[in-house]
């Protein structure tokens, strides 16, 4: 078989197979994941949304090695997560991965920029200086940087904190509801910010959030009820989410 026979089949950047997730023992067992299999394209912007309790956050840390799965398989690209050692895989977050969490976590004493190279300096390696000012343009953050944490906006905190999830070229960002602490405007302006991530640096952003004006922003929004995929829509819209919320009854 040539190359050129091979589908060109777009690269998985992260991946969960017959994923289960079980919390407790006997009769008070919670199913967080039944059996899930679902992979999230390089290069693309996906949301997770569904009801509380739906396991949206379940299937994030899953997927993120925050946490293991009871069976099933998640991948990082081609790497398995069940194979790796609790310290292998605190690594492969680090090296790999982003995160941008609802809380900004940015160190009070320290300016944005200390901020954002914080993570590469922990790990004594070297920041790409010429990624680093890319980022730090795209997020319009650029002027903020020898600020501290206190004297920026809300707003300006969280570009700062997605400029930290980025400045390691991941190859996921993963977003647990980054708008939740956000007004409306800041949200809009975060959501902006994830979707030029995308567009014009090529990162990968899977975002889990309960706003259907977020998910919107995205390319393709999973929904999940009883830790199951119930939908699977690409290029949603905004009216389109909210009748799918309408329709699961949620
Ligand atoms: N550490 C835990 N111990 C026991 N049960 C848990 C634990 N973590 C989650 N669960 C249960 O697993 C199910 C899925 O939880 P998960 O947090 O993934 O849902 P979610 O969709 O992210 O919810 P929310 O939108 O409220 O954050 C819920 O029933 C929850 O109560």
């Amino acid at each position: 078989m040539t190359t050129e026979s091979v589908p060109n089949v777009a690269t998985i950047a992260a991946r969960v197979e017959g994923a289960r997730k079980t919390y407790g023992v006997g009769g008070a067992t919670v199913t967080a994941l039944d059996d899930v299999t679902v992979g999230f394209d390089a290069g693309a912007f996906t949301a997770i949304m569904g009801p509380s309790g739906s396991g949206k956050s379940t299937l994030m840390h899953c997927m993120a090695g925050l946490d293991t799965l009871t069976s099933g398989r998640a991948f990082i690209g081609d790497t398995d997560l069940a194979s790796l050692t609790d310290t292998a895989r605190t690594i492969l977050r680090r090296d790999r991965l982003g995160f941008v969490f609802q809380a900004f976590n940015l160190i009070a004493p320290l300016t944005a920029e200390e901020n954002i190279t914080l993570p590469a300096d922990l790990a004594g390696r070297q920041v790409d200086q010429e990624w680093l000012a890319t980022v730090v343009s795209t997020l319009h953050v650029e002027d903020r940087l020898d600020h501290t944490p206190a004297q920026l906006s809300g707003g300006q905190q969280q570009r700062v904190a997605i400029a930290r999830a980025l400045a390691g070229r991941p190859e996921v960002v993963f977003a647990d509801e980054p708008t939740g602490a956000l007004d409306s405007r800041a949200s809009a302006e975060l959501l902006t910010f994830l979707r030029s991530a995308v567009d014009e640096l090529g990162q990968t952003v899977v975002m889990v959030t309960h706003d259907p004006i977020a998910a919107a922003y995205a390319d393709r929004v999973i929904f999940l009820v009883d830790g199951a995929i119930v939908e699977d829509v690409q290029d949603p819209t905004h009216d389109g989410v909210l009748e799918t919320m309408k329709r699961l009854g949620r």
